[in-house]
């Protein structure tokens, strides 16, 4: 079982450009992409790097961005998992 973080843990680890959703008990980053097929390429490739992980983000593909939300459930909250995996993401976006 993954240890669930505090806010202060979060807010200490959380990478460029996400937020921590405490109501919603998730963190959370909206990519923005010059293109609609952009940002669906983008979230095939981040399904990519969750099955390779076995943690699997909520996408929600928009027009020219991407809001990605991530929580571990099995943990009931943000651990070190959602972290990584963020991290993960901000590389393949850049
Ligand atoms: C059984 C459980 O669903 C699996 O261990 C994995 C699958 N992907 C997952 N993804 C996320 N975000 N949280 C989980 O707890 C999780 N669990």
């Amino acid at each position: 079982m993954s240890d669930v973080l505090d806010a202060d843990e979060i807010a200490d680890e959380l990478p460029d450009g996400w937020h921590h959703d405490a109501a919603a008990d998730e963190i959370a980053r909206t990519f923005e992409f010059d293109s609609y097929l952009e940002g669906v390429g983008f979230a095939g490739g981040a399904g990519g790097l969750a099955e390779e992980a076995f943690h699997h983000p909520t996408m929600t593909i928009g027009w020219r961005e991407v809001e990605v939300r991530l929580t571990t459930h099995d943990a009931g909250g943000v651990t070190a998992k959602d972290i990584n995996l963020a991290g993960r993401l901000n590389e393949l976006a850049d």
